[in-house]
């Protein structure tokens, strides 16, 4: 099983995590970007900000992630796999571009390896505007509402296009029912 947890900046995923890791404590637990050792260096140039180019910025995930698929999802095929992010966050962050030629950017750098299953942690504008207010935020989560909500429409419109297992599920649920619907999908299948 390859399980990914997605959702825009705040939307929960690592108060989600933190829990599975509880549940689940033989899974292995992963993240893009910076999975990798190789992947710590791209992702601290990343989210630096210091790319000019958009496309240059998306490169480097696509970097990270193409590392990350070999050195750590094809390494743990037969296990339970949960990790914070995927190419969906790839496709839908790289919001210049085009999402089909994306989702075929992107199979090229997973060597056409999809996750088994998508969790999409889904927040109202409202919501978001009031937890990017209660944090520090990096280069990306900077850029503001309308780019993060455009950000998770992407989102939502690439899991349908990749036909994949998929939840979404409300991001201003309870921390614990959120949990129980995470856990219920994933012992479904
Ligand atoms: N279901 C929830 N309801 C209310 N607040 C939440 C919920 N889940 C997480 N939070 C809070 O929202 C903020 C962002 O959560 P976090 O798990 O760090 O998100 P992410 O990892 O997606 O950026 C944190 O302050 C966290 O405590
Ligand atoms: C995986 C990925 C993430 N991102 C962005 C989303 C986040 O704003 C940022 C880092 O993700 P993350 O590690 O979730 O950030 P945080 O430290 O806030 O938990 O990178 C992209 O722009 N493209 C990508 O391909």
């Amino acid at each position: 099983m390859y399980a990914v947890i997605e959702g825009i900046d705040t939307a929960g995923k690592s108060t989600q995590l933190e829990l599975l890791k509880k549940k689940f404590p033989k899974a292995t637990f992963t993240k893009e970007p910076g999975g990798t050792t190789l992947g710590i260096k791209l992702r601290t140039m990343a989210l630096s900000g210091e790319a000019k180019s958009k496309i240059a910025e998306m490169f480097l995930f696509l970097a990270d992630r193409a590392e990350h698929i070999e050195e750590v999802i094809k390494n743990s095929e037969n296990k339970m796999i949960i990790s914070d992010r995927s190419m969906i966050s790839g496709i839908a962050y790289a919001s210049q571009l085009d999402i089909d030629k994306l989702i075929n950017l992107n199979l090229i750098a997973t060597n056409n390896t999809l996750p088994s299953h998508v969790i999409l942690l889904k927040l109202s504008p409202e919501e978001l505007k009031f937890r990017l207010s209660q944090k520090e935020n990096d280069s990306i989560e900077l850029r503001g509402i309308d780019y993060l909500i455009n950000i998770q429409n992407r989102m939502e419109e690439t899991i349908k296009k990749l036909n994949i297992n998929y939840i979404f599920i409300d991001a201003s649920l309870k921390i614990e029912e959120i949990e129980q619907k995470i856990e219920d999908f994933i012992n479904a299948k």
